[in-house]
């Protein structure tokens, strides 16, 4: 297959193939650039892959910056934007990045590609457009199937991630992971545990994003991934979540914790705990610290007696149906901001420039705290939102303050 219009990210990079091709090296677009290609989808890196050797891409180069040498990754820059190229490659070293692994370079790209994960990662594109498919991974890509180049308890035994990334790929394209591969997952999940947080983090909150996340936390919870992923979520909060998923996901990381942690029983000592053994960062434990007790107010969540809930599934779905929970928390929420006085704050009266202009407030670390403070007041509504009162509030409560 080739594709005949190539889009802008590739034919920037096309120069950097012509010098490693003249040179007399293989050299090729790999990865998820050309997956997202042929799905359409948004282009984020583009991926060279090369037989020549780090030293030898350094040496065709004048500008070059050692980005993972060791791992054979040197990132070439031109006209302001870096290309990484990665020698075709042997073993694994996608395996966790505080064990570095011993790396085997070689000059065959399908040597390179048969160590990937899935066939849909592991294509190929030549300079002028020209697709290499070892192992179906077009077809699969037009099928909508997730499936291990060659064995996948080999793949899943190089790098545990991996499984993480199937259940990812499946909810952001809708793909079915296909029934080898999904069985090498349920045997090898517990080595899960091996693998850092932080990584397992990034899939997981990606597949909660995925348009197909509510499929996807389905298989977690039936392949009993979730029992080897940090902290614990109880069986009926998930079937909460992933009901709530079939609707709607969330469209940020944040919203993906705030959304776990509301469905979940936790008080506010568990949650953080639970964050922490997620190792979430402090931004985004303050906003759910924030954030899920209001939620919870709102929706005024009980824990509801499972036995009951299961004797009664009929009634208590007719009802819910009516009730409809989500669509009245919602109409509560957007009638309460209707009453704000604001709704942003750059609809305050006055701003940073005119409490520089007044002499209340200098430039300087005080003046975003002056702008919260009069924020709060107006939301709250302590000071009308005009400049006089605000100028009077600001005047009263900052003038003070030394700058
Ligand atoms: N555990 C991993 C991670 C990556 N790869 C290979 O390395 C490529 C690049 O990986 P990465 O940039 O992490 O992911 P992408 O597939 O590009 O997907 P995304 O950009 O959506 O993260 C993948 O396409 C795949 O061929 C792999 O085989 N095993």
């Amino acid at each position: 297959m080739k594709i005949n219009t190539l889009p802008q990210e590739f034919i920037g990079a096309q120069p950097i193939l012509k010098i490693l091709t003249r040179a007399g090296f293989e050299a090729y677009f790999v990865g998820g650039s050309v997956r997202d290609m042929l799905l359409s989808q948004v282009i984020h890196d583009v991926d060279i892959a090369s037989s020549a050797f780090p030293e030898e891409v350094k040496f065709l180069f004048e500008k070059t910056v050692d980005t993972g040498i060791q791992h054979g990754t040197v990132m070439v820059l031109d006209h302001g934007e870096g290309y990484e190229i990665t020698t075709f490659r042997t073993e694994s070293t996608y395996t966790d990045f505080r064990r570095p692994d011993s790396v085997t370079f070689v000059r065959s790209l399908s040597e390179d590609l048969k160590r990937r994960d899935f066939t849909i990662n592991a294509l190929a594109m030549t300079l002028d457009g020209e697709i290499v498919d070892l192992f179906g991974g077009l077809d699969d890509i037009k099928n909508g199937i997730i499936r291990a180049v060659g064995d996948a308890e080999t793949r899943f035994t190089e790098d545990a991630l991996r499984m993480m990334r199937a259940l990812r790929f499946s909810a952001q394209l809708g793909f079915i992971i296909e029934a080898d591969t999904q069985k090498g997952l349920i045997e090898l999940v517990p080595n899960l545990e091996k693998i850092a947080v932080e990584r397992i983090r990034v899939e997981f909150e990606k597949m909660l994003m995925g348009a197909s996340a509510a499929n996807s936390l389905k298989i977690a919870v039936q392949d009993k991934v979730m029992l080897y992923l940090p902290g614990h979520i109880g069986q009926w909060e998930l079937s909460l979540i992933i009901s709530d998923l079939e609707i709607y996901q969330a469209n940020h990381i944040v919203v993906v914790w705030c959304h776990l942690l509301t469905r979940s029983p936790l008080k506010i000592q568990e949650m953080t705990h639970f964050m922490r053994q997620w190792k979430l960062s402090r931004d985004i434990m303050k906003t759910v610290i924030a954030v899920v007790p209001i939620v919870r107010q709102i929706e005024n969540v009980t824990i509801l007696d499972l036995y009951t809930v299961y004797s009664y599934a009929d009634v208590l779905l007719e009802i819910l149906k009516i009730t409809d929970v989500a669509d009245k928390t919602i109409q509560h929420v957007r009638s309460i901001l209707k009453m704000l006085p604001i709704t942003q704050s750059s609809e305050l009266a006055i701003n940073g420039s005119d409490l520089i202009k007044l002499g209340i407030v200098q430039p300087g670390p005080r003046m975003g705290h002056a702008l919260k403070a009069m924020e709060k007041a107006v939301v709250l509504s302590e000071v009308s939102n005009t400049p006089e009162a605000l100028t009077s509030f600001a005047k009263e409560q900052f003038s003070h303050d030394k700058n």
